[in-house]
């Protein structure tokens, strides 16, 4: 059995701080002595950028060009171009070449299963992979819901997500029963939440209240803090850039949860192999 634990981060809604959590929640497992892959599944390339690689066009070899090799089952070596950040984790990155890929996996053999494929032997190498969703249900999204052990849903705190969230509910629901019977929800992670105002707190209210019952919320909620948009602009996390400030410590609390979690999940799946 691997301990390996692939996470994908999701939410087909725009903007609600995947790439920042990826990276943030990649980091901080990195200082808590994990060995972590960040994969960038966003063609936007966001996390790529932000980790400081502001050239990507330019990578000679990216996920689309691994994930191409497996569609043409051609052989490659598994961990060539994977980026090691200073800050202690790797990245796959990305650039905007992976948007054809939505179209590639339409007719391919493996059209679901390709990033599982890819992943595969690379996961010896870690304990944690990351995956960094794009704001859609697209195949590349699927891809990594088909990839992974868990999902971690960032949602904004100051919008009612209810429908959203339906929508997101029901395909992870049908990658459970048609490709990945093991995928768990780990929990619904609340960003950019500005608890100043009445909106955000009535949002997580309503929301504990009305999901508490069925998923997980994780109890730390990631504040909005203008240092947490600066230091992707700078290409440092939020650790290097603001190590004091309110959103690096939510993140390290975050991760902290997070660990917590896989650990309940092993130790649960460990006592039913014993019995
Ligand atoms: N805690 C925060 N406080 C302030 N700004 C933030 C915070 N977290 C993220 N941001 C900013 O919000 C914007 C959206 O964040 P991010 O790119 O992480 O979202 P996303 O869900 O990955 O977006 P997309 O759906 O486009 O992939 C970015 O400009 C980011 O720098």
């Amino acid at each position: 059995m691997t301990k390996c634990k692939v996470i994908a981060l999701a939410n087909q809604k725009g903007g609600t701080a995947k790439t920042t959590t990826t990276l943030h929640l990649g980091i901080g497992l990195a200082h808590q002595g994990r060995k972590v892959l960040l994969v960038d599944a966003d063609p936007q390339g966001d996390l790529t950028t932000a980790l400081g690689w502001i050239n990507a066009d330019s990578l000679p070899i990216t996920l689309e060009t691994q994930m191409k090799k497996i569609l043409q089952d051609e052989p490659f070596v598994h961990n060539e171009g994977i980026l090691h950040h200073e800050e202690g984790v790797d990245i796959i990155p990305t650039n905007i070449e992976l948007s054809g890929m939505e179209i590639s996996l339409v007719n391919a053999m493996s059209r679901e299963q390709t990033l599982k494929l890819y992943l595969a032997d690379l996961k010896k190498d870690y304990d944690y992979i990351l995956i960094d969703c794009m704001p859609s249900l697209g195949m590349l999204t699927i891809n990594a819901l088909a990839a992974a052990d868990s999902v971690i849903v960032p949602v904004q705190a100051h919008y009612l997500p209810l429908k959203g969230m339906t929508q997101l509910m029901k395909t992870i629901g049908k990658v459970q029963r048609q490709l990945n019977p093991n995928l768990k929800i780990d929990g619904v992670l609340l960003t950019l939440a500005d608890m100043r105002t009445k909106l955000a707190r009535t949002t997580e209210d309503s929301l504990r209240e009305n999901y508490g019952k069925h998923i997980r919320i994780f109890k730390t909620v990631i504040p909005v803090a203008i240092t947490a948009a600066e230091s992707s602009a700078a290409g440092q996390s939020i650790y290097e850039y603001d190590k004091n400030g309110t959103v690096a410590k939510a993140y390290a609390e975050f991760t902290r949860e997070v660990i917590q979690c896989g650990e309940k999940q092993r130790n649960k799946h460990e006592s039913s192999f014993s019995r």
